[in-house]
């Protein structure tokens, strides 16, 4: 058995379809985590397969990013935002998402460079998500976000402040192997990614509505599930940022 840690929020349901409706389901031991847990199972070796937070792949002895399918989005993603009481440029303290790896680096990332403030981190907030401190924001990822976005007087969708920032779509998690794998094995899986990323209707007819979220939008168009080349190129220049941070 290949052992799969996998993002359990619905972001990631076409790639489970998708994995659910191939011959390879058999050969697969499917756990489904929250991202920080499933790049924690990669660097463990207690996973040999993970849809990672690309932020991880810079703590990996050994990766293999082993799919031309991600988790990102040109533009707006609508499910990685900073929530503040305050405008961004007046932050003083910053919560970062215990779940999250890539989205509090692309946090750090951006209030350095293009935000050019330099709050406190804080790590585990005691408060985290709820802090009445008007100098307090915090990030936040997957489907705990859905139908917040009213709730907050600043709002930063973090992928589309992203391609303000570089002009560029941005990776939160790709497909990694901390070890070779078969060339069959890994062709098999692409074709599983595939078909369900082209059967997202069919995902979206198994999901229970979100009320104030449109997950059609969310699914169809906000996410962007190809790693292109200019998705590569932002991969390759938010490590650049990460390694300067
Ligand atoms: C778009 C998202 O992408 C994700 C963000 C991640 C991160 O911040 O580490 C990791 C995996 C993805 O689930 C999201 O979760 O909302």
């Amino acid at each position: 058995m290949i052992r799969f840690s996998v993002v359990s929020y619905t972001n990631t349901k076409p790639f489970l379809y998708g994995l659910e409706n191939s011959p390879l389901r058999e050969k697969i031991d499917l756990k489904v985590d929250y991202p920080a847990l499933c790049a924690q199972k990669l660097i463990e070796d207690k996973a040999d397969v993970g849809l990672i937070p690309v932020a991880a792949i810079l703590k990996l002895e050994e990766y293999h990013i082993i799919s031309d399918y991600c988790i990102g989005a040109t533009g707006k993603v609508n499910s990685v935002f900073v929530f503040s009481n305050c405008p961004i440029e007046e932050v003083e303290f910053i919560q970062l998402d215990p779940e999250s790896r890539s989205s509090n680096n692309l946090a750090l990332v951006l209030m350095k460079n293009f935000w050019k403030i330099n709050p406190v981190k804080i790590i585990n907030a005691e408060d985290y998500g709820a802090s009445i401190q008007e100098h307090t924001a915090f990030v936040q990822i997957g489907d705990r976000t859905f139908g917040k976005k009213q709730q907050f007087k600043y709002v930063y969708d973090l992928a589309e402040e992203w391609m303000k920032f570089t002009g560029l779509p941005f990776v939160f998690a790709a497909w990694v192997s901390n070890k070779k794998l078969p060339d069959d094995f890994i062709k098999e899986l692409n074709e599983a990614f595939k078909y369900g990323i082209d059967h997202i209707d069919d995902v979206l007819s198994d999901l229970p509505p979100y009320e104030g979220f449109d997950l059609r939008q969310y699914l169809h168009s906000d996410l962007d599930f190809h790693l292109n080349d200019k998705k590569k190129e932002a991969l390759a220049l938010f490590h650049q940022y990460m390694k300067e941070l």
